[in-house]
């Protein structure tokens, strides 16, 4: 249905797990080649967000865009820094957003460190697509004290992944791509559009 969709992310580590679940038929370019800026996420949930950057990529390129808005909602935090995980410490990258989730965590004791990553897909055929394809997906973990593993991005050392006994970023790219939130998600955006 789709041999190519724009990708509303300027995220190399998505752009890559979702060119890896979607196969070679349907070919994922990156709105960073159609524009440098990205759009301000002011919605209030992850499918308002996901929404509003689907839209964004689709008018500036001109094709069919996906848009993936994630993060990670831990328990004890009140679902924090959910959809605000990109930004928790304030634009300063990945490895001060561990720093500081690690500092929020310090006397929570293992039991109380449930977190799930979140996934919401939004798929738009223009921009102005009254009827976007929405998929969701969670994954169960639990944050760790301190960072292990080199593979993935984001917060996945430290996240640890009862399933398999290790962080997700211990996990080889195939294996994370098998089960993670964002796995989850693709699997129903696939049958939804027959590729499954
Ligand atoms: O599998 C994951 N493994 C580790 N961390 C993850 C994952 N999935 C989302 N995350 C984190 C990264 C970022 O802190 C936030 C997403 O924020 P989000 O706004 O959706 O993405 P982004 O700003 O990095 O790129 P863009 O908005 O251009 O797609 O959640
Ligand atoms: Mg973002």
């Amino acid at each position: 249905m789709f041999n190519e969709l724009v990708l509303a992310s300027h995220n190399a580590g998505k752009l890559k797990e979702l060119q890896a679940m979607l196969g070679a038929s349907v070919k994922l370019r990156s709105v960073g080649e159609f524009s440098p800026v990205e759009p301000e996420e002011t919605g209030l949930s992850f499918v308002e967000n996901a929404i509003l950057k689907a839209r964004n990529a689709a008018r500036l390129s001109g094709l069919p865009a996906l848009a993936d808005d994630s993060g990670l909602a831990v328990d004890v935090l009140g679902g924090a820094p959910g959809i605000y995980s990109a930004r928790y410490a304030d634009g300063q990258g990945d490895a001060a957003n561990n720093a500081k989730l690690l500092l929020a965590l310090k006397d929570v004791p293992e039991a109380e460190r449930g977190a799930q990553f979140v996934c919401c897909l939004a798929l738009v055929r223009h921009a102005d697509d009254p009827l976007p394809i929405l998929c969701e997906g969670l994954w169960h973990g639990r944050i760790l004290n301190e960072a292990r593993g080199a593979h993935g991005f984001g917060y996945d050392p430290l996240f640890w992944v009862p399933e398999r006994n290790c962080s997700s970023a211990e996990l080889g790219p195939v294996e994370k791509n098998q089960i993670s939130h964002r796995a989850l998600a693709m699997a129903l955006l696939k049958q939804r559009l027959g590729l499954a």
